[in-house]
C-alpha cells in the first residue's frame, strides 16, 4: 500500500488548502495516510501543535484547530476511502474530491499542546457522491476531541 500521504496526490489546482495544502507555506500542511489496526482500517495523521496554536490559556490547542484538523482529515479520507471503493490509486483520473458539506465536533476535554497530536478517521458510509466520516483526536492516550462529517464529492 502506498505511504504517500492522501493530500499529496490533490493536484495542484487543490494543493492551496490552508489545512493541508502542500502548497500554502502559511497552513498547517496536514498528512493523512492508512492506518491498519487489528480489527478496522482506519486513516490517521499527526499535527504537533506550535506555542501560537493556543486556545487563550497557553497550555491548550484553539478549538478551532481542531475543528480545521478534523476537517481536513475528513474530507481526505473521504476521498482515499471513495478511490479504494473503485479500485484505483488516488489522485487518478477521473479526479475524486471531496469538500465538507457538514462537520459537528464534541471537545471532550481541553487539548494539551505539548506532544503530537493523533487523527484518526473511519468512513463508515459511502454512498452516492456523500461520505460520512468519525472522526477523533488524541494526545497522551486521551481523547480530546470526536467529530462526525457528511463530505461530499465534487462534481
Ligand atoms: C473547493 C475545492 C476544494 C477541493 C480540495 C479539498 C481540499 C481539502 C478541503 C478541506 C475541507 C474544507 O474545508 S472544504 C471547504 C468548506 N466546504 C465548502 O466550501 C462546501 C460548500 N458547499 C458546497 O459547495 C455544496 O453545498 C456541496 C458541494 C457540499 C453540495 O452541493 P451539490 O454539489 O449541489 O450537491 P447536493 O445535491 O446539494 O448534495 C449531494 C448529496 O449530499 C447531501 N448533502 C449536501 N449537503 C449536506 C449537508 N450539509 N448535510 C447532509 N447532507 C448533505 C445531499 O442531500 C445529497 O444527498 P443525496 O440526495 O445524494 O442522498
Amino acid at each position: 500500500m502506498s505511504k504517500q500521504a492522501f493530500q499529496d496526490s490533490y493536484p495542484a489546482e487543490f494543493s492551496h488548502c490552508y489545512g493541508c495544502g502542500r502548497d500554502n507555506p502559511h497552513g498547517l500542511q496536514l498528512k493523512s495516510y492508512w492506518h491498519l489496526s487489528a480489527d478496522k482500517e482506519h486513516t490517521i495523521a499527526h499535527f504537533t501543535p506550535k506555542p501560537y496554536h493556543t486556545g487563550g490559556v497557553p497550555d491548550n490547542a484553539y478549538g478551532g484547530l481542531i475543528a480545521s484538523l478534523l476537517d481536513c482529515h475528513g474530507t481526505a479520507s473521504a476521498a482515499a476511502a471513495a478511490y479504494k471503493a473503485q479500485g484505483r490509486d488516488m489522485g487518478t483520473a477521473p479526479i475524486l474530491r471531496f469538500v465538507t458539506a457538514s462537520l459537528s465536533v464534541d471537545f471532550l476535554r481541553p487539548t494539551p499542546m505539548e506532544n503530537k497530536l493523533t487523527i484518526l478517521g473511519e468512513v463508515i458510509q459511502l454512498e452516492g457522491r456523500k461520505a460520512t466520516v468519525k472522526l477523533s483526536l488524541s494526545t497522551n492516550d486521551q481523547l480530546c476531541a470526536t467529530g462526525t462529517m457528511i463530505a461530499v464529492a465534487l462534481k
